[in-house]
């Protein structure tokens, strides 16, 4: 048991009842919530720990709620799972200026009637509070905080957020590590902590290995809350770089290379540590109507992107065209969503891999199968052609150049040139876009032309079926400002 938090106290659901109004005006704000477009109708606790550390009462309170939401934006439509969300809260009689952004509200009634309630991540003493709970080990109600003993942590280095746009909420301590807190939880192992633990142990250096990590053991189920790793310091990320080279008018194509030799090691190192298979026709073809839903329920969602549905459609037929003739490919874990902004540069020129989550929004299970590497590769080429695409200054030919010298990088290390897969590596770069128009559609709706435009030349390329049009033109891309 640890020295740093002494004494746990399981809140009551009065807790939550009192901070329901001031939660469903907040939480919809926060760039991390996955349910943005529906209202939040309620909430319900799924665990409250009140954290305490020696000599004294901090006003802190570790929080798992579900965030209750209709299906769709319709009074009485029926619900879906709710998502489960970590919260760190804070209350003070009043948050002194440099924590004004961190508020939350004014609690009206209730355990903390009269309190001012506030995102204590953003203030220094939680925050410490939980790096001395990773580096001591402890068990705090149902939290389990666990390190890796060969990784010193020092005590006392001093936090900051990280206020960059992000899926989750992260603290730096001194420029040495850095925590990822988790926002949207779910029960089950985390790739975010399961592959860059493999590839550590795999002596794979590509990855910050994982330094300390927590979880909640609830109902016989393990939530991984928060992972502490390295903070690779002085780093620049990939699509910051990119669009930095771009703007000068630069060629990139020499740090694409080297970024396709790192995605290639992480990818063999992966390969070696844990299970690949081999994707026969049935297995290909749960692949291609996975795909072929995916499109389905984007053009749905999206109606600008219906008029390509057909053509789209046909890349993933060709795929399970080719898989009925009896091709195969092995499929290993991989990244699950990579893209330059999970790619860092450290000021030696070293390229790392960050944040092995995969797409937030899918289920877990799905995020944890093993798929076809290239998959990982389509997810970078497409960053190319968005930072091209976002860019003031466009240069002509820039995305192509990237795009080949990152394959032949990768081949470098792994022997295999994706690009001698077209099929296959048009069908994922197909889905990721179409993933891409989703993702934007919902969270920044002024980058939506981005992949709309490549949508249009992805589709433009497939040589529909002649009973599908093709669409005349693609939207021409308004840029985003990054
Ligand atoms: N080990 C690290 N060293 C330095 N910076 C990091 C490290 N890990 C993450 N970051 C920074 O934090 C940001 C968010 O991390 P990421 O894992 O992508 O979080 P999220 O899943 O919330 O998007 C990254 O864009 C990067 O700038
Ligand atoms: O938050 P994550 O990093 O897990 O990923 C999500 O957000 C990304 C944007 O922040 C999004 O990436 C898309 O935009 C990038 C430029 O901002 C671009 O480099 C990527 O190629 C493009 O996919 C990502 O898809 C999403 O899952």
């Amino acid at each position: 048991m640890s020295e740093a938090v002494t004494r746990t106290v399981t809140t009551s659901p009065g807790l939550l009842a009192s901070l329901d109004p001031l939660l469903r005006e907040w939480l919809p704000r926060q760039r991390w919530f996955a349910g943005k477009g529906r209202p939040v109708t309620g909430f319900s606790l799924v665990a409250a720990t009140e954290l305490l550390p020696p000599g004294g009462k901090l006003g802190l309170y570790h929080l798992l709620v579900r965030a209750h939401q209709p299906l769709a934006p319709v009074p009485g439509a029926p619900e879906q799972p709710a998502d489960c969300y970590q919260l760190l809260i804070g209350d003070r009689e009043a948050l002194p200026p440099r924590l004004a952004p961190a508020l939350i509200g004014h609690v009206a009634e209730g355990p903390l009637a009269g309190r001012t309630v506030y995102d204590a991540l953003c203030d220094a003493r939680p925050a410490e509070l939980l790096l001395e709970a990773m580096r001591t080990g402890a068990r705090i109600g149902a939290l389990r905080f666990e390190r890796d003993g060969d990784q010193e942590i020092r005590s006392a280095l001093v936090p900051r957020l990280v206020t960059s746009e992000q899926s989750n909420s992260s603290v730096v301590y001194g420029d040495t590590f850095i925590l990822k807190l988790l926002r949207r939880v779910v029960p089950g192992v985390n790739p975010d902590l399961e592959l860059p633990l493999a590839l550590a142990g795999e002596g794979c250096d590509r990855v910050p290995a994982p330094t300390a990590w927590f979880r909640s053991e609830l109902a016989g189920e393990s939530y991984v809350l928060g992972v502490l790793q390295p903070f690779v310091q002085g780093a620049t990320d990939g699509w910051e770089l990119a669009l930095r080279e771009l703007a000068k008018g630069e060629d990139f194509a020499a740090e694409a290379r080297a970024l396709g030799r790192a995605t290639a090691e992480v990818h063999t190192a992966l390969a070696r540590t844990l299970p690949t298979v081999t994707l026969g026709h049935a297995q290909v073809q749960q692949l291609v109507d996975g795909m072929v839903e995916r499109l389905d329920a984007a053009a749905q969602a999206v109606p600008a992107l219906r008029p390509y549905a057909p053509a789209l459609r046909s890349a993933f037929e060709a795929l399970a065209e080719l898989a009925a003739e009896g091709r195969t490919w092995t499929a290993q874990r991989i990244h699950g969503d990579l893209h330059l902004g999970q790619c860092l540069r450290s000021p030696g020129g070293r390229w790392w891999l960050i944040d092995f989550e995969g797409e937030p929004s899918k289920p877990l299970a799905e995020r944890r199968l093993p798929q076809p590497p290239v998959r990982d590769v389509a997810g970078m080429l497409r960053s190319f052609d968005y930072a091209a695409h976002s860019s003031d200054l466009p240069v002509p030919g820039w995305a192509e150049a990237c795009r080949a010298a990152y394959c032949s990088g990768y081949a470098q290390v792994s022997g295999a040139d994706p690009r001698t897969d077209p099929v296959l590596l048009r069908a994922y770069e197909t889905d990721k876009a179409i993933y891409e128009v989703v993702y934007e559609a919902r969270h920044r709706p002024d980058w939506l032309p981005v992949p709309l435009s490549a949508i249009g030349r992805l589709a433009a390329d497939c040589g529909a079926p002649s009973s599908s049009p093709r669409p005349s033109s693609p939207p021409s891309p308004r840029r985003p400002r990054p």
